[in-house]
């Protein structure tokens, strides 16, 4: 970022759960925000996620490739309009590969297909509790890409949603991966810092994409 005293460096924050500053370059930031404004549309469009026991999530949802829902993947917009889910497009596909070989030096296995994208989208009010990313059915590192406002991320332990965790800015552009032992690590998003986007990219808020391998056939 413009100003930084010291460069953000890439950070192993657990083992396997890695933080790549600035991965997204502007040019890339403004053609996801385009293409997240298109999936957002109906149908299967932007939602707001009921939890069961009578909750909503206040960051708003869109997926693609397999529909998520408290909590399961499925064909069509289940808890939504009911439409097919749009098609995880494979430019989206081919940013998790890069974005494991970039976060751990080292390609996926071959053979790891991203084929789900869940893409939330924050105001400056909305959060995400402490949960684990747990309705794969694969062992995949989740990919999250993050545009917009800055947030605190909470990346934890995979025993319990409390201590030890670390909390980590994400910042427009910055990438964290997750996978081996910390696949199943317990994470949220306490807290948006509104205002922090990147002038120029022209977004209020911040948006978050997960890649994610979904061995569900
Ligand atoms: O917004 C983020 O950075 C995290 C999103 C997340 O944990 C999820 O979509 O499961
Ligand atoms: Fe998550």
């Amino acid at each position: 970022m413009d100003g930084e005293l010291f460069p953000r460096e890439r950070t192993v924050i657990a083992p396997g759960a890695v933080h790549v500053p600035d991965w997204l370059g502007p040019d890339r930031q403004r053609e996801l925000l385009a293409d997240c404004r298109d999936w957002a549309r109906p149908p299967a469009g932007l939602r707001t996620v009921r939890i069961p026991g009578g909750g909503v999530m206040s960051a708003r949802q869109v997926c693609l490739g397999l529909h998520w829902y408290p909590y399961g993947y499925a064909r069509t917009a289940v808890d939504g309009d009911g439409a097919p889910v749009k098609p995880m497009p494979p430019e989206l596909a081919a940013l998790g590969p890069a974005a494991v070989a970039a976060a751990y030096g080292r390609p996926p296995e071959p053979g790891t297909a991203y084929d789900i994208a869940l893409v939330n989208f924050y105001g400056a009010d909305s959060r995400m509790g402490m949960h684990r990313d747990a309705d794969e059915d694969s062992t995949a590192p989740v990919v999250s890409l993050s545009l917009g406002d800055t947030c605190v991320f909470r990346f934890g332990n995979t025993l319990s949603r409390g201590r030890p965790y670390r909390d980590v800015e994400l910042r427009s552009g910055d990438l964290f991966v997750f996978g081996e032992s910390s696949r199943l690590a317990y994470h949220g998003v306490p807290k948006v810092l509104p205002g922090t986007a990147p002038q120029g990219l022209g977004l209020t808020g911040r948006l978050n994409i997960t890649l994610r391998v979904g061995g569900l056939g």
